[in-house]
């Protein structure tokens, strides 16, 4: 079996830099590149984006929603992007968000982490708001197959604090989050469940002493989180950041040249090809 994710992650971004750019296909960018906005136009620009940069980034997160909004076609072209990302070299989250009790949870997690379905990827991001302990399948499921968990913690819309500051028991609904993927990790060893923190935050509310998992930071670029913020918001878990731009890189696009500057000053591997 090749390593766990954690393992692969922490090789990969040691050679591409840490940059994970999103695939985040949505209609003004698909027309911005000269493409329709339809399946064609889809296919064309995500697997596009992993066709200039593959070599150059180590992880790729494919949003999928921009599939699924064309049904059961673009949920095939995901696939074929997934396909794509491998074969980069690339490592996929595939950001899908899943959460739900614990017999439905087992079944998305079936889909996207058992490797036997073509919509599995190396880690999928999860919503723990029906309570963390509903993602148990997913977390064993991601352990026995060496795939990866990114919770949702504190996210970077301004809305994301009505629910994950709440405060039960002296800790928030975030902390909460924090702590019990933190114990997941300790009790498996292996480092598979990762945390969503928005880059946007203008400080850290949380307590991230002792957790080892990765940490993925979307919202920069677009939604105004800056990397050369990022060591001083995290401080000691900066070197756990895991940064995500998606319109940020793609709307340097369709010019292959253009794509891969973008991704080499947001710290992804040197633009050499
Ligand atoms: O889980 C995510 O990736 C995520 C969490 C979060 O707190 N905020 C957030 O923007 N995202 C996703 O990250 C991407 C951000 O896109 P850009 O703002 O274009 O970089 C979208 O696919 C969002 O769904």
């Amino acid at each position: 079996m090749t390593a766990a994710y954690h393992a692969r992650l922490v090789e990969l971004t040691a050679a591409r830099g840490n940059l994970c750019v999103g695939v985040d296909p949505h209609e003004p960018l698909v027309r911005a590149w000269g493409y329709d906005y339809d399946l064609v136009g889809l296919e064309r620009v995500s697997r596009g984006l992993v066709e200039a940069i593959g070599d150059q980034v180590a992880v790729f997160k494919p949003q999928a929603a921009f599939f699924e909004c064309f049904g059961a076609p673009g949920m095939q072209v995901l696939a074929r992007v997934l396909a794509d990302i491998a074969q980069a070299g690339a490592l996929s989250i595939l950001d899908v968000k899943r959460g739900d009790i614990g017999s439905t949870m087992a079944a998305y997690s079936r889909a996207y982490l058992s490797g036997q379905t073509d919509l599995t990827a190396d880690a999928i991001t999860i919503s723990p708001f029906l309570g963390f302990g509903s993602l148990g399948p997913a977390v064993e499921l991601a352990h026995q197959t060496g795939r990866g968990l990114y919770v949702l913690c504190r996210t970077s819309n301004p809305e994301g604090g009505d629910v994950q500051l709440a405060v039960r028991d002296g800790r928030s609904v975030a902390q909460q989050m924090v702590d019990a993927a933190k114990a997941a990790n300790e009790a498996s060893g292996q480092h598979a469940v990762g945390l969503v923190i928005g880059g946007t935050l203008d400080k850290l509310d949380l307590d991230l002493e002792g957790f080892s998992g990765s940490i993925l930071v979307p919202g920069i670029g677009t939604q105004g989180g800056r990397i050369d913020d990022l060591d001083s918001l995290f401080g000691v878990a900066a070197a756990n950041v895991l940064p995500s731009a998606s319109r940020e890189v793609m709307k340097a696009g369709p010019q292959r040249e253009s794509l891969r500057s973008v991704v080499e000053r947001l710290g992804g591997y040197p633009n050499s090809r």
